[in-house]
């Protein structure tokens, strides 16, 4: 089923066609990943997705619901979610209010009427906190819980932004390369974290340069080059893609 469908998406800012016309759907419970060369256009992508700007032309539809009018805090309790290339925690608050606070955007909201309608604040924050610490001891960081988030480890601050983003249970989870600063070890808990959330059900779309992670999780591969879409299809389809190797050659990234 879908879940994100974007139909002719352009940008540009004052001349430069940062997008041109770029479509393709996020099927519901997958990874897809938007891949290409620095200055492809993915990141200005994210950013309409999240609504940071307005397309200059096309549709973003969640779940065959228009969204590309809406402001980001809008589309947030839509049901998207993002984590950012540069680490984006509130590096003075302890990693458990962290996580928490993915989860105080959505409380008197969607969350709550989706049928927890538990009679006091004081529940619906147990109930939050209670959330929360299971996210830390699945991610084996419950001992870290009452740390300032800013002491830990690169890759665990990661996998802390990562379950901010995924605590409200989002529609679709945007990472903006997830793996940059993690070491080859931490990369690969990384992906496989990614593939058991997918078989719980969510879905995410991932930019990242480390095609072998990529190839690796990905179910569906959107390849942009100079703001055009240039392939779309599975891994092995996008590693046999000419035009993708020839839009690759002469980068430090190989397919
Ligand atoms: N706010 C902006 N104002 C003007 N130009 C921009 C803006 N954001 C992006 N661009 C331009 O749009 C083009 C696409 O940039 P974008 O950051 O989306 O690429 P990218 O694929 O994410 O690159 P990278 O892999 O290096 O992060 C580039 O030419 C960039 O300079």
């Amino acid at each position: 089923m879908n879940l994100l469908e974007i139909k002719n998406l352009s940008k540009d800012f004052g001349g430069v066609q940062a997008v041109q016309d770029v479509t393709f759907t996020i099927q519901e419970g997958s990874i897809s990943a938007l891949i290409g060369p620095n200055g492809a256009g993915k990141t200005t992508v994210f950013n309409m997705i999240t609504g940071v700007f307005p397309p200059s032309n096309g549709t973003i539809m969640l779940h065959s619901k228009k969204i590309s009018n809406k402001k980001p805090h809008q589309i947030a309790k839509e049901g998207i979610t993002r984590t950012f290339q540069n680490l984006q925690l509130f590096a003075d608050m302890t990693v458990i209010e962290n996580i928490m606070a993915g989860m105080h955007l959505l409380t008197k909201t969607g969350v709550w009427n989706a049928g927890f309608r538990l009679p006091s604040a004081k529940r619906e924050e147990q109930y939050i906190y209670d959330k929360s610490m299971q996210w830390l001891m699945r991610l084996n960081l419950d001992q870290e819980a009452y740390l300032p988030a800013g002491t830990l480890s690169y890759g665990k601050q990661r996998l802390v932004e990562i379950a901010r983003a995924v605590i409200s249970h989002p529609k679709l989870i945007l990472l903006d390369e997830p793996m940059a600063g993690l070491n080859h070890n931490e990369s690969e808990k990384l992906a496989d974290l990614l593939l058991e959330m997918k078989k719980e059900g969510q879905t995410f779309l991932l930019v990242e340069h480390d095609m072998d992670i990529v190839m690796r999780v990905a179910d569906h591969i959107v390849v942009l080059d100079h703001g055009v879409k240039i392939a779309e299809g599975t891994p092995d389809e996008i590693q046999q893609n000419d035009t993708v190797i020839a839009a690759y050659l002469g980068s430090e990234v190989t397919i």
